[in-house]
């Protein structure tokens, strides 16, 4: 069920998201009586790139799917460019936001240039009958396809690796080469789930560049990842989640700095943690229902047959 009230296609009403290039509004995510993301607004202007952090499940890879139509959110609406999104993760790539995954996704038995060339797909527009007798539109279409791929292999750094299957490439190039072919659909917003994941420093650094790189060519970037050095450093404002939550968002300076952060990291109680609410709520719903539950005993027993009396009442003298 959404309660998304625009249709998506449609422009927002107005110029309603105030230029922004993603505008999520109240995104909620249920899964059964679990609420994974809960009323969660972030946008994303022109230029930027911002850092989505929280510890483990907090909801950042769920808001994520939400936002690239993976998931259809329980609540709230999806904007791009003002334009609500479609619920298809090909029609949100077309609209212009591309993503890479947490756990890589490359096509192993391609070679890197395939695997770029596959990225183009949502941006040629060559029909099947001229794929099928390859006349001279198709073929410059395939030109122009391959170029840009090149270029996308030389912006990453891969162009010497254009006829390796991605599964020889060393790890780092594989993330390397999931932000190509993600770029390759011309996105204005690139979501990175956690691109760091598993490299050595070496590598995190040349990733952060490459991030600057994409920002400098007019991607804005939306960024999930647990190096915090690496998000601190890199973004111009940091979303926290937690429990589903967004908890604060700022600065990098003003993030470091609220201890809120610190201790949901640490798991430290704290005051307006998220969740706390619904875990008040539902411990008074229990405690009720214990008082209700001794009434109905007490009232049971309210007239208990005491041995004591029995003894009392037995007596004849
Ligand atoms: N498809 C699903 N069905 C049911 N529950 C899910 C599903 N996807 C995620 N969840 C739950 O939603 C919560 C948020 O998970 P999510 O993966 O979004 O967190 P995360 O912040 O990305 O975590 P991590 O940093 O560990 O990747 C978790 O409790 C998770 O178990």
């Amino acid at each position: 069920m959404t309660t998304t009230t625009t249709t998506p296609g449609t422009p927002a009403p107005g110029t309603g998201s105030g230029g922004a290039v993603l505008d999520a509004s109240g995104v909620t995510m249920r899964f059964g009586g679990l609420t994974a993301v809960r009323d969660v607004n972030l946008d994303v202007h022109a230029g930027e790139i911002v850092g989505l952090i929280g510890p483990n499940g907090a909801g950042k890879t769920t808001f994520f799917n939400c936002l690239t139509g993976l998931y259809i959110p329980t609540e709230g609406t999806v904007r791009y460019r003002g334009t609500v999104l479609p619920h298809r993760s090909h029609l949100v790539t077309q609209a212009g936001i591309a993503r890479t995954f947490q756990n890589i996704r490359l096509f192993a038995n391609m070679t890197v240039l395939e695997n770029v060339l596959v990225g183009r797909h949502t941006r040629t527009h060559e029909g099947l009958f001229s794929a099928l007798v390859r006349g001279p539109r198709f073929r410059r279409a395939e030109r122009e396809s391959e170029e840009r791929a090149m270029d996308l292999l030389r912006f990453t750094g891969l162009e010497t690796k254009r006829e390796h299957l991605a599964r020889n490439l060393p790890y780092g190039e594989q993330r390397k080469l999931e932000i190509a072919r993600a770029l390759a659909s011309e996105p204005g917003l690139l979501l990175l789930d956690e691109p760091t994941a598993g490299m050595t420093a070496v590598e995190t650094t040349a990733t952060r560049e490459l991030v600057l790189a994409i920002r400098a060519q007019g991607t804005a970037v939306l960024v999930i990842e647990h190096d915090m050095r690496f998000i601190f450093n890199l973004c111009d404002r940091v979303a926290v989640l937690v429990r589903g939550e967004k908890l604060v968002e700022g600065t990098p300076e003003t993030v470091q700095r609220d201890e809120r952060v610190v201790a949901a990291y640490l798991g430290t109680p704290f005051e307006g943690e998220p969740g706390q609410a619904e875990a008040a709520e539902v411990q008074a719903a229990e405690e009720a229902e214990a008082a209700a539950h001794r009434d109905t005993a007490g009232g049971a027993d309210a007239h208990p047959p005491d041995p004591a009396d029995r003894r009392q009442e037995g007596r004849t003298d």
